[in-house]
């Protein structure tokens, strides 16, 4: 296997994106061009200004200065920097499905199944194809068989290297991740492609944290990593409840439980429910494989994280409403947060859009500021709910550059994202500002609930 100079990524996203700039920081020998049909998010990442890259994450501004046109490029033009890579990563969407068989559960894989058929018709010369994007288990066969079958006779070997970033850390984690995993075919080929991709990680990943394993189990490790992650969540939001009726308090039990080692303190933070782009859908995507092959029992057990979730974000809507006299309609909620976890300005999925769905539907008029979120992204994420016409969506909520202005003359506020800059507000003048009795509704327990109280507000955290 020749020495890999040169890498073309499919798809300049959250993931391709950040992975990518930071290939290409590590690794200045090799050339990393990442490419993408959607011209503006390519212009985005080409901006003279760096502050302008379509993508926030803390320090990855910095990591795109230094390498973009040394040997970090973005580009449209797919078909030429897929012929010259001697490595494809493909790191497109893989949403759930919205339409046909396995509407609402399966992954949609038509715009994976385009990238596989456009390096089959470009590729002159033999290549590794690297799955980034987080697949249902058995894809890369599919992959596989369209790149084996072109005639051309070219030689394709195919790895899965799904990405374990989360976003707000996406640098950092790719920096120093837990693991990389790579899973390829038990061949000589194939074994030399996991050595081709090992290689590469190596320049900055220590051995003992790069693992390998056959491509099944790396497509299938992906989703359980994530299914275990959000596991964990649903099940602390599920003693949040509990721990509402019965004077437990959830941050003392999550504390509780967290220093035995078995369990361990991460991600037992209750909310108002988790969001991203990936939780929901992996779940459910796992979920639609245990059914496809009949195990009913382990495809309903894990169907239960979904609903907890969706349980969690509507009784956070709900509870609004009951605290405000049941009924918010004509009344004024400030949301401080949108983006579905703090330092990213990603929304997919978050809790937000589904709290402020409900909201609407009680005829709430909502204002809302995020630091990081932009309005037309907003309604955006309303709008793609089809619940409401557009103009009804627009009439409902007003989006803020500034947090005070969003929470004058509000009759509660809810904070939906941890942002820390929500810690240090001047809640004194926040709450001269609003209609009283003045509430605020914590859905990250991230606020100074005792100095809240002192200052007059009726103060709602999750799980006590
Ligand atoms: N967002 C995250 O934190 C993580 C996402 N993943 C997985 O990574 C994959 C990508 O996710 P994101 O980067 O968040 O998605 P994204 O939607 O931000 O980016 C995907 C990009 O691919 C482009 N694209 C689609 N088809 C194309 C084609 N045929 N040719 C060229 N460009 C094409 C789209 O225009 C888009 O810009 C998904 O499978 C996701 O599950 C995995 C780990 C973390
Ligand atoms: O496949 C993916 O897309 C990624 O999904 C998650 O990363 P991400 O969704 O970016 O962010 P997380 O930190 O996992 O948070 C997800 C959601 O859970 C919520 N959360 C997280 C932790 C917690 O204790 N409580 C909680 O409510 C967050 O606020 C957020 O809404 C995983 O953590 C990554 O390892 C994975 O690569």
């Amino acid at each position: 296997m020749k020495n890999i100079t040169k890498i073309c990524c499919i798809g300049a996203g959250y993931v391709g994106g950040p992975t990518m700039a930071v290939v290409a920081k590590q690794c200045p020998n090799i050339k990393v061009t990442i490419v993408d049909l959607n011209e503006a998010r390519i212009a985005a990442w080409n901006d003279p200004d760096v502050n302008n890259i379509p993508v926030y994450e803390p320090g990855l501004s910095e990591v795109v200065a230094e390498a973009r046109g040394r040997n970090l490029f973005f580009s449209t033009d797919v078909d030429k920097a897929i012929d010259e890579a001697d490595m494809i990563f493909i790191s497109v969407n893989t949403p759930t499905k919205t339409y046909g068989a396995g509407k609402g559960m399966g992954a949609d894989l038509k715009w994976i199944e385009l990238c596989a058929r456009q390096i089959a018709r470009v590729s002159k010369s033999d290549k590794i194809v690297v799955e980034k994007s987080t697949l249902p288990v058995r894809t890369a066969e599919a992959v596989k068989d369209i790149l084996h079958n072109t005639g051309s006779g070219v030689k394709f070997q195919i790895l899965s290297n799904p990405e374990f970033l989360a976003e707000g850390t996406a640098v950092q984690d790719l920096l120093a991740p837990d693991r990389v995993l790579i899973g390829g075919d038990d061949s000589i080929e194939g074994k030399e492609a996991i050595q081709a991709l090992v290689d590469i990680y190596a320049q900055w990943i220590p051995l003992d944290r790069i693992l390998t394993t056959n491509v099944w189990s790396s497509e299938l490790s992906k989703l359980v990593a994530n299914a275990f992650l959000a596991q964990r969540i649903s099940s602390i939001n599920a003693i949040s409840e509990l721990c509402e009726k019965t004077e437990a308090n959830i941050n003392e039990v999550s504390r509780a439980i967290g220093t035995d080692s078995r369990i361990g303190p991460k991600f037992l933070k209750a909310s108002v429910g988790f969001g991203g782009s990936c939780f929901q859908k992996d779940i459910l995507n796992l979920v639609y494989i245990s059914r496809s092959f009949g195990l009913s029992e382990v495809a309903d057990y894990w169907e239960q994280v979904i609903i907890m979730n969706d349980h969690q974000k509507k009784r956070f809507a709900l509870n609004i409403v009951r605290s405000l006299y049941n009924t918010v309609s004509g009344k004024k909620i400030a949301f401080l947060g949108w983006a579905f976890k703090k330092d990213t300005n990603d929304t997919r999925e978050s809790a937000a859009i589904y709290v402020a769905d409900e909201l609407l539907n009680e005829q709430a008029s909502i204002q809302i500021y995020d630091p990081k979120v932009v309005e037309k992204q907003i309604y955006g994420d309303l709008d793609y709910l089809e619940t409401r016409s557009a103009e009804l969506n627009k009439s409902g909520v007003t989006v803020f550059n500034d947090p005070y202005e969003a929470c004058n003359d509000a009759h509660a506020i809810a904070v939906l994202t941890e942002w820390d800059e929500f810690k240090d507000y001047d809640w004194k003048r926040i709450y001269d500002s609003m209609l009283k009795p003045a509430k605020i509704f914590d859905g990250r327990n991230i606020l100074d609930h005792k100095l809240l109280k002192e200052i007059g507000f009726k103060v709602y955290g999750i799980g006590m």
